[in-house]
């Protein structure tokens, strides 16, 4: 017995090595034929079998490409339990990839949580092709800087609210400004004012996104790993991302559902107010589309522009002289007698500067949102495989020393020319992206941001903490990690400027 025994297992070991070979051969043979001049993939750190890279931050991957970018350049590759990727870290080889070639550069990653939870709505997940693009056209539509600029009176009206909630309960400042964006969308989006505590609507979309935020643990990473998981039933041992999925699918379905039921039952009563749904409708646009371009405008603009605020918050309480310029150039238009309006945007150089400066410095999604390419490609000598995930490492672009000297001081300066007058271009507009896939929702976002920065700027001060002996409590920023990222809790005050910026502030109310 023992003998056959061994030589049965000499018979399977000898089956897994022809096999494991004629894989290898294979794969090889593939290889050639993608890349017939067998060029060399990028540089990148060693790869061991399997496994693929190790040695990446995990809190913060952005940090170690751009500590790898020193030695292996601005053009990165790894692979990760088999996933090929690439990292750009100069925005001139991101111009060249993404934008220029866009027909190999637009595609994105398909993960299978994201379609168990129902988010496969959302137009930023789509691959690259037609039903994509019609849904970029048409939400395109409704947020180019023409058709946003009708907008305008909400986004103040929101801003006026901020700034109420500011000087009522100034140490909630974090808490208020994620409800300034998200009722400033919600209005914009639908013409829905969202109740300060407990919205319904408010209450699932941030829940089935925190729910896709947090989409990574173990189970969950197995099915997007093996994507054939997703057909185990939920009941199955070990299937609790099924279960979790199943109970985020309700909350998707509901989040892009019941706004727009809300819409059209105004509209039919007459009691509706022009929105982007209303518009939508307006325009003919099938029901499908509306719904899926609206829910996605949604999850992409709370979490993102609170993040650029709170972003612009600590830069102020950190900078204090800074802060204190640009409050000196708002007095000059104002005459600090009432609250800036966007007809004074060209007046106030310094505060556009202070604007670009916060899109630099701020780390909304440091790695971008992934790109995935379409074919195989070859790049100043390096074979790039189809199938790549692409990262835009807008971290390192907008923190490169060589460009951003001194780069995590905050320094408007930077986007002035030596006369103090605006850079014609806009230099730091990394932050949204690049190609055919970048932000649009930009021209929205840029114009929260601004409105934002100078009604604060009007009527507050914001500084460090005191502790009991009244010295300043220092603090170093520090961000959560995630794909969108959040300054972490930091000491703070913010108080009115003087008492009649609070007058200011009280006189928005009705
Ligand atoms: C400070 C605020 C924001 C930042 C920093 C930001 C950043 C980004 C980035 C980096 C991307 C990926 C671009 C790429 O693939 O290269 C993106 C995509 C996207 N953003 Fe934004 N975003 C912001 C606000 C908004 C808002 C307000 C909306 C909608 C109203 C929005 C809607 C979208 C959509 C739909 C996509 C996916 C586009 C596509 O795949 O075709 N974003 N954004």
């Amino acid at each position: 017995m023992p003998v056959l025994g061994y030589s049965v297992s000499l018979r399977v070991i000898g089956s897994v090595m022809a096999a494991a070979i004629l894989v290898i051969a294979r794969r090889y043979l593939r290889k050639r034929r993608a890349n017939p001049a067998g060029l060399p993939l990028p540089p990148g750190p060693p790869r061991l079998p399997l496994v693929g890279t190790l040695g990446i931050n995990i809190g913060a991957p952005w940090l170690t490409y751009a500590e790898w970018g020193k030695t292996f350049g601005d053009l990165i590759y790894l692979e990760i339990l088999g996933m090929r990727l690439l990292v750009i870290n100069s925005d001139a080889i991101a111009k060249e990839l993404l934008d220029k070639r866009a027909a190999t550069y637009s595609d994105r990653p398909q993960v299978p949580m994201v379609t168990l939870m129902g988010w496969e709505f959302n137009v930023g997940f789509y691959n690259y092709n037609d039903h994509w693009r019609k849904h970029r056209r048409a939400m395109h539509n409704v947020l180019k800087p023409d058709s946003i600029r009708s907008y305008r009176h909400l986004q103040t009206a929101k801003v006026h609210v901020l700034l109420r909630n500011l000087l009522c309960a100034p140490e909630r400042m974090e808490a208020h400004l994620r409800t300034f964006t998200a009722s400033t969308i919600m209005i914009v989006l639908y013409g829905y004012e969202i109740a300060p505590q407990g919205d319904r609507f408010a209450e699932i979309a941030d829940t089935a996104s925190e729910m896709l935020t947090n989409s990574f643990f173990p189970g969950a990473a197995l099915v997007n790993a093996l994507p054939f998981l997703r057909h185990l039933p939920s009941w199955f041992p070990g299937a609790g991302f099924k279960r979790y999925a199943n109970i985020c699918r309700a909350m998707t379905r509901e989040m892009r559902d019941a706004p727009y039921d809300f819409v059209k039952k105004n509209s039919a009563d007459g009691t509706g107010q022009h929105c982007i749904v209303q518009e939508m409708i307006e325009n003919g646009e099938e029901v499908d589309v509306i719904k899926s371009v609206a829910g996605t405008s949604y999850a992409a603009a709370v979490e993102t522009s609170s993040s650029a605020m709170s972003a612009f918050m600590m830069a102020m309480v950190l900078f204090p002289e800074v802060q204190a310029k640009a409050q000196a150039e708002l007095d000059c238009v104002t005459g600090g007698e009432r609250l800036p309006t966007w007809e004074d945007r060209e007046s106030l150089v310094y505060i556009e500067a202070l604007y670009r400066e916060v899109l630099r410095w701020c780390q909304v999604t440091p790695l971008g949102v992934p790109h995935l390419t379409k074919e195989d490609d070859v790049y100043d000598g390096y074979f790039i495989p189809k199938d790549t995930f692409v990262f835009t490492n807008i971290w390192a672009m907008t923190h490169d020393p060589r460009v951003y000297p001194e780069p995590m001081r905050f320094m408007p300066e930077r986007f002035l020319t030596q006369d103090g007058k605006a850079l014609t271009d806009d230099t730091a507009q990394q932050q949204f992206g690049y190609g055919r896939r970048i932000c649009v929702g930009k021209f929205l976002a840029e114009a929260a941001i601004w409105i934002t920065i100078v009604n604060v700027l009007a009527c507050f001060k914001l500084a460090k903490a005191k502790d009991e002996k009244g010295k300043d409590i220092d603090f170093e920023p520090e961000w959560t990690p995630g794909v969108i990222i959040h300054p972490k809790e930091y000491p703070f005050h913010v108080a009115p400027r003087s008492p009649h910026a609070a007058e200011l502030v009280q006189m928005t109310e009705g």
